[in-house]
């Protein structure tokens, strides 16, 4: 089969987006697993942490799925859905819309460019819920906040949130980000464990100025992946919570693939957060897939120009956290 691919990132967290409201393919929930899968893999032409497919909505502008690089489909993504804004946006002629995600329909809107010539997009990250079994973690308590887990480190103290997909976030100093614990726990949560027999996306988070995070997220279904939207506005949120950052102030939070905002806002009951940031394109293609004998061929590929202007903003970024983790 033919499939029109866009190949985008938001703060290098990249995806192929498909577009099946404008063309009519005909996959099946198998084919979707397994174009995740084929296409993702970084030994191929593409390679990218997930698909994101959009899709005709009966009640919003339009449905976003998204698939981890392992063919599982998580329930949001934020560096994800701000491309998707994006696409809606540009495809309607709109500087906002309303998008369905599994769990929630999002508001999406177009925003000044948070650096020069950058598209940035703001999107909805909610529902925020505290109980264990959102996630799920299976422990003798209903949430967990701010808590040492045993079976995981005797050090950290770690939050449990889903946005709605699940975090496990630790506020950590320099020396602990560049020890290798991050990736021997999370490698236990997300494989056989009795824990989360879900999986979950494990942030580490350093707090800089007053104002300021950086964040390094270990995903379900992927593994490290240079940001990610949910995690940032999850550990943002967190931030909040232990009173290292305001409510309602934007937050800046540096990551390995570039930097966003995030607002953190208090509601009478729960929390929603804004994140904002770019939402860059790098190249338009079409690809020749055969699942069966699973082959893929680009058969024909235009390179965009945004990825120059972006290296501005990445480089930026690359020096603060090089003198952060210098201390
Ligand atoms: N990178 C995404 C989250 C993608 C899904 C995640 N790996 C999961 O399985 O929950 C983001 O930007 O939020």
């Amino acid at each position: 089969m033919q499939i029109k691919v866009i190949k985008g990132h938001g703060s290098g967290n990249d995806f192929l987006l498909i577009d099946e409201i404008s063309n009519t393919y005909t996959f099946t929930e198998k084919n979707r697993a397994e174009l995740a899968r084929l296409l993702c893999h970084r030994e191929t032409e593409l390679g990218a942490d997930g698909i994101l497919f959009v899709m005709n909505s009966e009640h919003a502008d339009a449905r976003m799925r998204v698939f981890n690089a392992d063919g599982s489909e998580a329930s949001m993504c934020g560096n994800g859905l701000r491309l998707v804004a994006r696409y809606i946006c540009e495809l309607y002629g709109r500087s906002e819309a309303v998008i369905e995600t599994m769990k929630a329909d999002l508001k999406v809107s177009k925003q000044r460019d948070l650096f020069p010539d950058v598209h940035t997009y703001q999107v909805e990250i909610s529902p925020v819920l505290f109980e264990l079994k959102a996630l799920p973690l299976n422990l003798n308590q209903p949430t967990l906040y701010n808590e040492r887990i045993k079976e995981l480190s005797t050090e950290l103290r770690f939050t449990a949130v889903a946005v709605p997909n699940p975090h496990l976030i630790a506020i950590v100093e320099t020396e602990q980000l560049q020890s290798g614990i991050q990736k021997q726990l999370s490698e236990k949560v997300n494989g056989p464990n009795e824990l989360f027999p879900d999986g979950v996306n494990v942030s580490f988070v350093k707090q800089l100025d007053n104002g300021a995070i950086y964040v390094r997220t270990f995903e379900r279904g992927v593994g490290f992946t240079n940001a990610c939207g949910t995690a940032m506005s999850a550990s943002s949120l967190v931030t909040c919570l232990q009173e290292l950052n305001p409510f309602e102030q934007p937050i800046t939070v540096y990551n390995n693939g570039g930097k966003v905002q995030c607002v953190v806002h208090k509601l009478a009951r729960d929390y929603k957060i804004d994140l904002i940031g770019n939402a860059t394109y790098l190249y338009e293609s079409t690809v020749e897939v055969n699942l069966e004998r699973e082959l893929v061929e680009i058969t024909d590929k235009k390179e965009l120009t945004e990825e120059g202007i972006y290296e501005k903003l990445q480089s930026e970024v690359q020096q603060i956290i090089t003198k952060m983790l210098k201390g």
